[in-house]
């Protein structure tokens, strides 16, 4: 079985696939470590994140054994990676790598933005997790705040806020694979639920459509 799992940032995407994967005993993998991975290279090496050419090379170069998930967590790798998602080619080189992935025997579970769209649309189970930008605001800043990147402020929470806009603004309005809710996914919004409430919630829809 493949579950696909899409949403917008800090919408709890994350958390939701790798309990469906460990509930299943699935594979999976995070796409946005990808864009992640890409952007960071360009950054540490300092090339501008608009050179389409250089970032597209080191997409095609790019080893999932070498990305440090716990590094790419930080809001600039965050940022960066919605610059470079934007590039076509960068896209296309990180295709075949997540649609490997997707197909492998038993399946798998993927979480992205164009998972059920463009990487896996025949997908059995589809998933469009969202919640209010506030909401997502939030976690995200407690999230940063316990892991001390951000100071425990009504400023920099509105800072959090004001990303969380502008990478779901680049992310929608993109020509290529803008992040969307593919027609055959069940829309979960969690704003007002708590993590084990949906869990619960993912599982009963992907059960859904298993039978
Ligand atoms: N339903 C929920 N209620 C409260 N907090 C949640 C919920 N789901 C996730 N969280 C928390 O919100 C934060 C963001 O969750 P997560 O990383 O899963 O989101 P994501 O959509 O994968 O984010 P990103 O797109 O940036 O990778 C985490 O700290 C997570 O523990
Ligand atoms: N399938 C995907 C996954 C991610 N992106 C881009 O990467 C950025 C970071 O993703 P996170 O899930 O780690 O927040 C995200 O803002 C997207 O721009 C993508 O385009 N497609």
């Amino acid at each position: 079985m493949i579950v696909a799992i899409d949403g917008p940032a800090a919408s709890g995407k994350g958390t939701l696939a790798r309990r469906i994967a460990g509930h299943y005993r699935l594979p999976h993998l995070d796409t946005g470590l990808l864009y992640r991975g890409v952007g960071q290279i360009m950054r540490d090496r300092g090339f501008p994140l608009d050179n389409v050419e250089i970032a597209a090379a080191i997409a095609e170069n790019l080893d999932l054994a070498d990305l440090d998930a716990e590094k790419l967590r930080t809001r600039e790798a965050g940022e960066a990676a919605s610059v470079v998602a934007a590039h076509g080619p960068v896209r296309r080189a990180l295709l075949d790598l997540q649609r490997a992935f997707a197909a492998q025997a038993g399946g798998a579970v993927l979480d992205g933005r164009d998972i059920g769209t463009v990487i896996a649309p025949g997908a059995e189970a589809k998933l469009f997790v969202t919640a209010s930008p506030q909401e997502r605001a939030r976690r995200r800043f407690r999230e940063l705040v316990g892991r001390g990147e951000c100071a425990d402020t009504d400023e920099a929470l509105a800072a959090v806020l004001a990303d969380i806009a502008r990478r779901d603004e680049r992310d929608s309005g993109r020509a290529d694979a803008p992040l969307t809710v593919a027609a055959d996914a069940v829309t979960l919004d969690t704003t007002d639920l708590g993590i084990e409430q949906a869990v619960a919630a993912a599982l009963a829809a992907v059960e859904a459509r298993r039978r």
